[in-house]
């Protein structure tokens, strides 16, 4: 049986983009060639000029790439002229960065027949616009997936699509959706540490957004739940346009850097740990938590007190929990597991890949 030829463009070699290439090229088909022809980072680039598979392995990788990399970087225009050119294989544009620049251009690839992976949540969740630009649906697009946006790995982007193509209504989803803050949340609750070190933890073991302050502020969570909210029908204008309880103290969100974020952040440990200690004298912990309640029309993100004794209260390391409630699973679906991490989110986006080369 003759191979069916994808050509696959990257761009981000960071937390995900790492994790991602090493199960790329690891991987074992017997059917489908994943041909890696183009590899981008912030000021620097790869491409394979004849489309064949750039000479890279699963341990050989970030080496062959830093000896070998072009200074500068490649525009989303130029990437589409050159994936464009080889009419013989479809291509894929897989995005592991969170940039706005590469987001917004989605709708270019789309219309020229170029697919997308992402985890990248910033297209899904800014302007309804660009989102019905997205699934417009005309059979010459490019095909888009996003599972790795919301939960990470866990099954909810694409288990929640195809319950709803099926004639599924959903009803209410609500849950832990951010992996840093509830290992944040969780870690903090139980042990006896400053709220500072516990952030940096979370962003050194590969959990936090690139600015942390993206997780803190709510506006991670947001970005996912209004994903999920207009998955399930609901027009939200965009991730902005609802109120968002923000845990970033103090005027540290006008800080202009992340690193100087980090670096005051322990200034306002003392006022963190006041609202966990009246929250532990009520015998409550303090969880993140966001909702869409589809019947109400309404979406909510914020920071609340559970009992000890509550599901949310029990749970570990970076876990989402997220509780989907349908017109046909009338006691909720739950899904619970690692929500942020290199691994866990590069295989998310890596089964995208798999789904859109065996659609093509
Ligand atoms: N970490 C996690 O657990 C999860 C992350 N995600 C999402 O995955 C995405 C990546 O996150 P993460 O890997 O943690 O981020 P990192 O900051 O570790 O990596 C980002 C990568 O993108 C590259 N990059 C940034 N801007 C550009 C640009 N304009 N052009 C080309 N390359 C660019 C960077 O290049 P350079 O190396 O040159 O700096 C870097 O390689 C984000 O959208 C995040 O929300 C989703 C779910 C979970
Ligand atoms: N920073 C995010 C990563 C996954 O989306 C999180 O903490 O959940
Ligand atoms: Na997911």
């Amino acid at each position: 049986m003759s191979l069916k030829t994808v050509n696959i463009a990257i761009v981000g070699t960071g937390v995900v983009g790492s994790s991602f290439l090493e199960q790329l090229l690891s991987l074992k088909s017997n059917y489908i060639k994943y041909n890696v022809v183009a590899v981008l980072r912030y000021d620097s680039h790869l491409i394979s000029n004849d489309y064949s598979s750039l000479p890279i392995t699963s341990t050989n990788w970030k080496s062959y790439i830093e000896a070998n990399a072009v200074k500068g970087a490649l525009s989303p225009a130029q990437v589409i002229e050159f994936l464009n050119k080889d009419t013989k294989a479809p291509a894929i544009l897989v995005d592991n960065t969170s940039n706005e620049e590469w987001a917004y251009s989605y709708p270019k690839f789309v219309n020229s027949g170029i697919s997308i992976a992402t985890p990248n949540k910033k297209a899904f969740s800014s302007s309804l616009e660009l989102w019905e630009q997205l699934f417009t649906g005309n059979p010459k697009d490019g095909l888009v997936y996003h599972e790795a946006t919301v939960g990470a790995g866990l099954p909810v982007v694409n288990f929640l699509k195809e319950i709803i193509e099926t004639g599924d209504e959903v009803e209410k989803i609500e849950g832990i959706f951010s992996g840093s803050l509830s290992f944040i949340f969780n870690t903090y609750s139980s042990e006896d540490i400053e709220f500072s070190e516990i952030v940096a933890k979370a962003k050194s073991l590969g959990y936090t957004e690139p600015d942390p302050r993206d997780d803190l502020s709510g506006m991670d969570v947001a970005r996912k739940v209004t994903i999920l909210a207009r998955i399930s029908g609901l027009k939200i204008e965009s991730a902005s346009s609802f109120p968002v309880n923000s845990f970033i103290p103090g005027n540290l969100d006008k800080v202009p850097t992340s690193q100087e974020f980090m670096e005051k952040l322990p200034e306002h440990d003392d006022e963190i740990k006041q609202l966990k200690e009246e929250a532990a004298k009520e015998n409550q912990v303090l969880r993140f938590v966001g909702a869409v309640d589809v019947k109400e029309n309404k979406v909510s993100v914020g920071i609340q007190k559970y009992s000890n004794s509550h599901p949310f209260a029990s749970l570990k390391g970076s876990d989402n929990v997220i509780s989907i409630k349908t017109k046909r699973y009338t006691n909720p679906v739950i899904i619970q597991g690692a929500g942020a991490g290199a691994a866990v989110t590069a295989a998310g986006v890596l089964s995208d890949v798999v789904k859109i080369a065996q659609r093509l």
